[in-house]
């Protein structure tokens, strides 16, 4: 099945692609062996709550950005220009937001799964709803993360394409299994600088091989490959300002937010301004790698595309065709074929092991501790590492699953973050805003926002009608005779006239408004069912759960005027014999220091308790 000449390791490069894996079981079973020796779920599932916000930062960035991105971004850019990289723009508020809401929220609650919160805002039932949905989603994309590396290596070097597959799989479920969160994390640091160093090399040898910066600039400027901003307001337009920097808040609000893999990180800090610090140290480095991925597109173009090999990105696999041509730029330069390998499977671990740490993380807390109230901590860390294994093997299988799609890895990723994330991100939306919000509401809203989302993601796969346009013709034109020429450009303004109309032109709404469709629709469902059910009062809903948002935005109304409008008190205006206020969390979170090893689990697990209580005695009072 192999179109192109096919490129080979050297003994180097295997190296190379060796040492990296070595180096990643050391990390674990450094970790298997140090410290607590991974003997309880504090540590193996919480790194004890003691990380610095530097590795955190680092493991923050390396958890959604995987081979999908090394390779699916710069075909992007190759194909369609640089109008992607306006995805920064949402890199803003999607920090800011978790920095300043969701992170205090979670931190001062001390919980140890995000969709813990779920039960204490709402009930069990939500939560339940919830951590499946992050189960759902977190699967399948481990399916596709495993996958494309070894696709891509397969149709380029012919590297055995399951073997691959196993080996990642098999090396990353070894090291969870045994280190823990701590040497996720720690990988994590490693992998990353793995995944920098790669990208960089590719950079240098494609700018040095073009024959310099000026060089490589005329060439994508000629070929219309430098995107101005795109203002265009039309929601199916794929690619604008709006559907990046707008709904792209959205997605990464889904992703840094209320994700359990970074949620997991965050409360795996020391302090709470540790935590906030390493949310806001992501922004550079998040900057800085889809920085490297654009411009990597852009050598790529200054560098083949004048060669003709527009036909072979007109496959399928256009993914496979960036990775041909990193390897073909690299040939003949000793280890650096390896290195770049590396750095796409480093890329590829860091995910799927975060993916399985917080997948056994919310199987663990939210599925099997909750029935079994008097297993020891021994049994339940045994548990936890089995867990780890068998979401393993499970990604082994859906890497099968993903074999039979054939899509742009990248949107397909990014489709799956905005179909389930986008819902689940609605209903902590709709808890920590909308103090009315019950259960019940929540509940509806969930199953709404992703019949919603599943309804135009569906719908615009069985129409093919993702909203691509035909990418900028200069790469052939320049090749072709002017005649085919103005045959395409009409065949393009043909395209743009024939517009989609009704059901057709929901189906082809920008991939990229999934996340914020997904969120609306839960939030406006849940506000409807809670109201016609009988909304929440403040004084039932569990303190430390509400965000005042809508005090805060109407900050300038006389407070008596707020409490009416919006029903909650500001935080810290609470009169504190109202209610049992996690006081005592609150105190260990200002201390620089972890708290006591055994106390805080008991205190955790008493203030849950009574905080459950208390809301059962409100269910029965409504
Ligand atoms: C998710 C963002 C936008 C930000 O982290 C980016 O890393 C990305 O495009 N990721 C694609 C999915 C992946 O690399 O697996
Ligand atoms: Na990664």
């Amino acid at each position: 099945m192999d179109p192109y000449d096919q490129k080979h390791f050297t003994v180097v490069d295997y190296v190379i692609f060796a040492i990296l894996l070595a180096a990643s079981l050391g990390i674990g079973l450094y970790y298997a062996l140090s410290g607590g020796r991974q003997r309880t779920t504090q540590e193996f599932l919480m790194a004890d709550r003691s990380m610095h916000c530097l590795p955190v930062s680092l493991s923050l960035i390396a958890s959604f950005q995987s081979a999908v991105a090394i390779i699916g971004v710069p075909a992007e850019i190759y194909t369609h220009g640089t109008q992607y990289w306006f995805i920064g723009c949402a890199y803003i508020l999607g920090l800011l937001i978790p920095a300043h809401v969701f992170i205090p929220l979670m931190y001062r609650l001390r919980l140890s799964s995000a969709y813990q919160y779920l039960e204490l805002r709402f009930s069990k039932a939500v939560r339940i709803c919830g951590t499946l949905t992050f189960i759902f989603q977190m699967v399948i994309y481990m399916g596709v993360c495993v996958y494309t590396p070894a696709f891509a290596v397969n149709t380029v070097t012919g590297f055995e394409l399951w073997a691959a597959v196993l080996a990642t799989g098999l090396v990353c479920t070894l090291y969870t299994a045994m280190g823990g969160l701590k040497a996720v994390i720690w990988t994590d640091v490693f992998q990353t600088l793995v995944m920098f160093a790669g990208q960089l090399a590719v950079i240098v040898v494609g700018v040095q091989q073009t024959g310099g910066v000026s060089e490589v600039w005329s060439k994508v400027w000629e070929g219309n490959r430098i995107s101005g901003l795109d203002l265009n307001p039309d929601p199916t337009e794929r690619h604008t300002f709006w559907t990046l920097g707008l709904g792209g808040v959205f997605l990464m609000l889904s992703l840094y937010g209320v994700n359990q893999a970074q949620v997991q990180r965050y409360l795996s800090a020391r302090t709470e301004r540790e935590a906030v610090r390493s949310c806001y140290m992501v922004f550079p480095s998040l900057q800085l790698a889809l920085a490297l991925s654009c411009v990597m597109g852009l050598v790529m173009f200054a560098r083949y595309c004048g060669e003709n090999h527009s036909e072979k990105l007109g496959t399928a696999s256009r993914d496979a065709v960036v990775l041909y041509f990193v390897m073909d730029m690299l040939q003949g330069l000793p280890g650096l074929p390896g290195l770049f390998v590396a750095c796409l499977f480093s890329a590829a671990l860091s995910t799927i092991s975060s993916a399985f740490n917080s997948l056994a993380t919310v199987t663990m807390e939210d599925l099997i501790k909750p029935h079994f109230s008097t297993m020891t901590e021994a049994k339940a860390t045994l548990i936890s590492k089995a867990l780890a294994i068998f979401y393993g093997l499970l990604c082994l299988a859906m890497a099968y699953v993903t074999h039979l799609m054939a899509e742009s890895v990248l949107q397909v990723a990014l489709k799956i973050f905005g179909m389930v994330g986008g819902p689940l991100l609605g209903v902590f939306c709709l808890g920590m805003f909308f103090p009315w919000a019950n259960s019940t509401g929540a509940l509806a809203g969930l199953g709404a926002g992703l019949a919603m989302a599943f309804w135009v993601g569906i719908g615009s796969i069985l129409t093919r009608s993702s909203g691509a346009k035909p990418p900028p013709p200069s790469c052939t034109a320049t090749l072709l005779s002017g005649n085919t020429t103005t045959i395409i450009q009409t065949a393009l303004s043909n395209a743009t006239l024939s517009r989609p109309t009704g059901l057709k032109r929901f189906y082809s709404l920008s991939y990229m408004w999934y996340s914020g469709l997904g969120c609306f629709t839960v939030v406006l469902t849940g506000l409807i069912i809670s109201f016609l059910t009988g909304p929440m009062k403040e004084e039932e809903v569990t303190p430390g759960t509400i965000y005042p948002l809508l005090g805060n935005l109407l900050f300038f109304l006389p407070e008596h005027l707020k409490q009416k409008l919006c029903c909650v008190t500001p935080l810290g205006q609470r009169p504190s014999t109202q209610h049992r206020t996690p006081s005592r969390h609150k105190q260990s979170n200002g201390l620089a220091v972890p708290p006591e090893e055994g106390t805080s689990q008991d205190e955790t697990d008493s203030f849950l308790a009574n905080s459950h209580t208390a809301f059962v005695e409100h269910e029965t009072a409504v």
